[in-house]
């Protein structure tokens, strides 16, 4: 990466990924790690993340999209991809020169695909336990298998995918866990079982089966404020996000700030300009959010920009002064489960919505 002129930046902690898949792996127990590095590795940076998950003992990765699985394999990660979300018949052919694992997700993608593929197609079959978004429904489960019999399919894994299992009430993920255990009666053996995300991993070891799909708390974040409650050793968040003041000035009373002039000084006050705004993805309904600037919170005022905001200082600084919007300063720490209560939203979408003009700097 080029030298860079604006002091906005996100900071990767290989060493957060490295300390929370080992949390994750003492929860779960003797079991495969699958690393979901979708998205962007949630908007840390696929391909760092995948290194560092596979250095520290992932079995395999799992991706959304067809696409991501062809970046990663460009970037010249040869370990397993497992493809779960819906890979169009066409995607096939490719998948076998990539060597990509694909998910069967419904009887007519197995009814399609055995047409379109020659060669040893890698899949796992998904099951739709009450997710209601992918896989075969657990009745189709005998006709499904007969058909793969009968197809080039290489059937290597069966999995589901939990709705609440970072919840508190575990009613229905102990009834997707008994659907997709009664399934498990006719797959047969060899094959790597999957149905725990973050969550699951963390809290319900009876639903480790034979791997799990480690995505949020590899990256520090805990699925919800219950699974947080519930952890016994604290996840450690991979992002900080970072700039600095670059220009402060002292505003009389009654001077506006920002578009719409929503906001106006009620005495003398000092006002620092930060380079990051939403098209970074500090979006809009974060002004009131705060900062810390040396170790102390200071709220983002006004209306954010696109490229800017501005927060009220409690005295004069310098431009240059440090910024963290996300991680620790001082004493103090802002974490995405913070601006995800600001956001109204799930702290997944922190993480995810950080754009490609925030340069991410690997420690
Ligand atoms: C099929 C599947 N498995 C595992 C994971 C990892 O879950 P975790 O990040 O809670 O550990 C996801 C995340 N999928 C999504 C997370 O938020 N929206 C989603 O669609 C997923 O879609």
């Amino acid at each position: 990466m080029g030298k860079l002129y604006r002091p906005t930046r996100a900071i990767i902690e290989l060493d957060a990924i490295a300390h929370n898949l080992a949390i994750i792996k003492k929860a779960a127990g003797d079991v495969r790690m699958i690393a979901v590095v979708k998205a962007n590795g949630y908007g840390h940076g696929a391909e760092a993340v995948a290194r560092q998950a596979l250095k520290s003992g992932a079995a395999l990765l799992a991706v959304a999209t067809p696409d991501e699985a062809l970046e990663l394999r460009g970037q010249g990660i040869d370990a397993d991809i497992l493809v779960m979300g819906a890979s169009p018949v066409s995607f096939i052919p490719v998948a076998v020169e990539h060597n990509v694992i694909l998910t069967a997700y419904s009887a007519d993608w197995v009814r399609q695909a055995r047409n379109a593929a020659s060669g040893d197609v890698r899949i796992h079959l998904k099951v739709d336990t009450g997710m209601g978004r992918l896989g075969i429904q657990p009745e189709e489960t005998e006709e499904v298998l007969a058909m793969l019999r009968r197809s080039p399919f290489h059937l290597e894994g069966v999995f589901t995918h939990f709705a609440t299992a970072d919840e508190a009430d575990s009613d229905l993920l102990n009834r997707q866990g008994e659907r997709f255990t009664a399934v498990l009666k006719h797959t047969g053996t060899g094959l790597l079982i999957h149905a725990a995300n973050s969550a699951a991993a963390l809290l319900h070891p009876e639903f480790a089966f034979n791997a799990v799909r480690a995505g949020i708390a590899m990256y520090g974040i805990a699925p919800s404020a219950y699974v947080e409650s519930e952890l016994k050793s604290p996840l450690k968040p991979a992002m900080s996000l970072s700039t600095e003041l670059v220009h402060v000035k002292k505003l009389p009373a009654g001077s506006t700030v920002s578009y719409g002039a929503t906001y106006v000084t009620e005495k003398d006050e000092w006002i620092g300009t930060l380079p990051i705004g939403y098209a970074d993805g500090l979006l809009r309904g974060l002004q009131g959010q705060e900062v810390l600037i040396r170790g102390k919170r200071v709220p983002i005022i006004g209306r954010i920009c696109m490229d800017q905001c501005m927060v009220r200082l409690q005295q004069e600084m310098p431009a240059g002064e440090p910024v963290q919007l996300l991680g620790v300063q001082g004493g103090e720490q802002i974490r995405a489960e913070e601006w995800a209560r600001c956001l109204e939203t799930i702290p997944y979408e922190i993480p995810c919505m950080l754009t490609a003009r925030v340069p991410r700097f690997l420690r």
